[in-house]
């Protein structure tokens, strides 16, 4: 039996190349992980307000000699962070070769129930030692300053609210990184409009839970079609118009656009007011706006109508 010819390869270029020496940039989900940060510097202070913002919880081994003022306001004062942290006063207990620790429970063994390990200090020997000892137990693990020692970079971070922008040159300018996201900062309010890109990321994540929840079917054909649905949203309404996207009109859109099937309606048709106008230094941008008058006026005419109804059906009729 002859075997069939392999099928013929690809036109050239129908795929994007692969371009190597990157990163693999993540959203990493700490959420109730235990991060251990050794220093107490001011490297030390940006770690842990990072790993915080990602809900973790933190151990922190530094001389109380030596702390930078923001580490020692969220171990002591911080009321948002002082409950995550497990604090110790002192250098991080390197082990002895001749004891190793597992074998004598007397000294203490700091990575113990580590997932991720993070040390900023002033000491590349012992930097050195505890990425060794981390990476024995393949406990992921960044030295700050010491790419070698790094499984994984920081970079330099964007945050509005839900939203987190990352920049990284992969070792090659970390403080060009810096600049490049001060420059993208810029910009991103600029595209943001008056709502900011962060509460229009946070709006449109509030009407897909109240999706979810008229439709939490996951995988079948319901779940195909509100990703669908989902998608032409995003594709047809502009981000100044997700932006308006209140409680009153999430509703409406959701009873009128996603409950009777068919089309997404547009953002005029739920009510919403588009403009083009000038912002404060001249430019030329686009506004949207939800006429609530328009809202309020519907509100109080269906009310007025069935008040009305009801009181004609309750009157005694002679
Ligand atoms: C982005 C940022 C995030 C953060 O750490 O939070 C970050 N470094 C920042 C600042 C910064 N770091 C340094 C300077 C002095 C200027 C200079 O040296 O150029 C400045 C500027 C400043 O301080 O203003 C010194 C430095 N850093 C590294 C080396 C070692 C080497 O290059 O070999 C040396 C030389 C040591 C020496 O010469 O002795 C290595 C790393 N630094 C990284 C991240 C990772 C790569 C990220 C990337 O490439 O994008 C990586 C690989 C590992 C890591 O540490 O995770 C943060 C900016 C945050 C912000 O402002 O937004
Ligand atoms: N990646 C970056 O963004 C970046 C930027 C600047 C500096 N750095 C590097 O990061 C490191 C820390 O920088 P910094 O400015 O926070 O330093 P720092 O000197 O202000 O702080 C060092 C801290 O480490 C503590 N420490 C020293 N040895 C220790 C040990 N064995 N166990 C526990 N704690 C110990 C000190 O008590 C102190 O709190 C330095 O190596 C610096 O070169 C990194």
């Amino acid at each position: 039996m002859t075997e069939l010819p392999p099928p013929p390869p690809p036109p050239r270029l129908a795929f994007p190349p692969i371009e190597y020496g990157g990163s693999l940039l993540l959203a990493w989900q700490l959420r109730n992980k235990r991060v251990l940060i050794v220093g107490g510097g001011e490297v030390a202070a940006g770690r842990l307000r990072s790993v915080l913002e990602a809900d973790a919880f933190v151990t922190l081994i530094a001389p109380s000699s030596n702390l930078h003022p923001e580490v020692r306001f969220r171990v002591w004062s911080d009321p948002r962070a002082t409950s995550r942290i497990t604090y110790h006063d002192r250098n991080f207990h390197l082990p002895s070769p001749s004891s190793p620790v597992v074998e004598d429970s007397s000294e203490p063994d700091d990575l113990e129930g580590i997932d991720v390990v993070l040390t900023a200090i002033d000491d590349v020997e012992t930097s050195r030692k505890i990425y060794e000892l981390a990476h024995e137990r393949r406990i992921p693990t960044n030295v700050a300053d010491i790419p070698p020692s790094c499984d994984f970079y920081f970079g330099s971070q964007i945050r509005s609210g839900p939203l987190q922008i990352m920049v990284s040159t992969n070792g090659k300018g970390p403080k060009l990184a810096s600049i490049i996201r001060k420059r993208l900062e810029g910009r991103l309010e600029e595209l943001g409009g008056k709502r900011g890109l962060g509460e229009i990321v946070e709006r449109v994540g509030a009407l897909r839970e109240r999706l979810r929840e008229r439709a939490p079917d996951v995988g079948g054909s319901l779940g195909k079609r509100r990703m669908r649905w989902m998608i032409e949203l995003c594709d047809t309404w502009s981000l100044e118009e997700l932006g308006e996207l209140d409680d009153v009109m999430m509703e409406r859109l959701l009873d009128e656009g996603w409950e009777k099937g068919g089309k997404v309606p547009s953002f005029l048709s739920m009510g919403g007011v588009r403009a083009v106008g000038r912002d404060w230094t001249g430019r030329i941008v686009e506004w949207a706006s939800v006429d609530h008058a328009v809202h309020l006026a519907v509100g109080v005419t269906v009310g007025a109508v069935v008040s009305f109804a009801v009181c004609r059906r309750l009157m005694p009729t002679t």
